[in-house]
């Protein structure tokens, strides 16, 4: 394979501004790599452009500048009909409040992305992705009659519904407790380790992170630490340095 054919999603030298009166830098020039089949946690303190860094990777906020690509396909060069595609099909998305849609059953809410882009659904692929996430008796059901953590589990086969290149979930168990928390992310991490999926996870959870490859770490919209598989301490070590950093730099600015 060619170092690009083992990239997921590329980020080159991103920047966002907000603009205003006072524009605020998100995002000041981020270069990073996710390479497919691999997890990686992006971590940093409130403000520290987190969020904005994710949107960008998938194409649901374009830059100010600086390039982004999934697979060989950068989205910069893409007209807003192809981005929506794009995310429909090549890009799942996983998020803190689930996101499902409260009227369909959990059956319409996997499949939703699939009709939405007009492709008929891989039935065997399917298959093996609810019976993955273990939800074979609950098709029929609505999101509200699940739990949580179903609910979830709804959104992680919804987001592997059409076989995307790479999974963005931000804050993903920010809404569930210990125990279902440590369930969703060995599911995730069985669907990186088992299809060889691409996850990309927003996180302010050491413990969530320890199950990622590597984790990212953002201050005032750079990267300024990029650690290969840390554990939860060393992780949280790291966030508790930055958090002093911060807390003195406020005292003296
Ligand atoms: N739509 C917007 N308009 C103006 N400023 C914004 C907008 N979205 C984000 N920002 C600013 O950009 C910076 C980065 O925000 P971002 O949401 O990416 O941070 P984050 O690390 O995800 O934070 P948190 O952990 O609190 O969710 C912050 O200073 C934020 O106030």
């Amino acid at each position: 394979m060619s170092p690009s054919a083992e990239i997921a999603v590329s980020v080159e030298r991103v920047s966002r501004s907000y603009g205003g009166d006072q524009p605020v830098v998100a995002l000041a020039g981020v270069d990073a790599a996710f390479r497919r089949g691999t997890a990686t946690a992006v971590m940093g303190p409130s403000g520290s452009g987190k969020s904005t860094l994710l949107h960008c990777a998938a194409g649901l906020d374009r830059p100010s500048s600086g390039r982004v690509r999934i697979g060989a396909t950068d989205l910069s060069a893409l007209s807003e009909k192809a981005l929506t595609e794009l995310r429909r099909t090549r890009v799942g998305f996983v998020f803190q409040a689930f996101n499902l849609i409260g009227a369909l059953t959990v059956e319409q809410n996997i499949l939703l992305p699939s009709r939405l882009s007009g492709h008929r659904p891989d039935r065997a692929w399917l298959a093996e992705v609810v019976e993955r996430v273990g939800l074979g008796d609950r098709l029929r059901h609505r999101p509200a009659e699940l739990s949580g953590g179903q609910q979830q589990r709804v959104a992680i086969a919804r987001a592997l519904a059409t076989r995307p290149e790479v999974i963005f979930c931000d804050e993903p168990t920010g809404a569930l407790d210990t125990q279902t928390a440590a369930e969703v992310l060995s599911l995730l991490r069985s669907v990186v380790d088992d299809t060889g999926q691409t996850v990309v996870m927003v996180t302010h959870d050491p413990v969530a992170a320890s199950y990622a490859d590597r984790v990212l770490v953002l201050a005032d919209g750079r990267i300024v630490h990029d650690m290969p598989q840390p554990g939860a301490e060393a992780i949280a070590e790291q966030l508790a340095r930055l958090g002093r950093r911060q807390t003195v730099a406020t005292r003296e600015g």
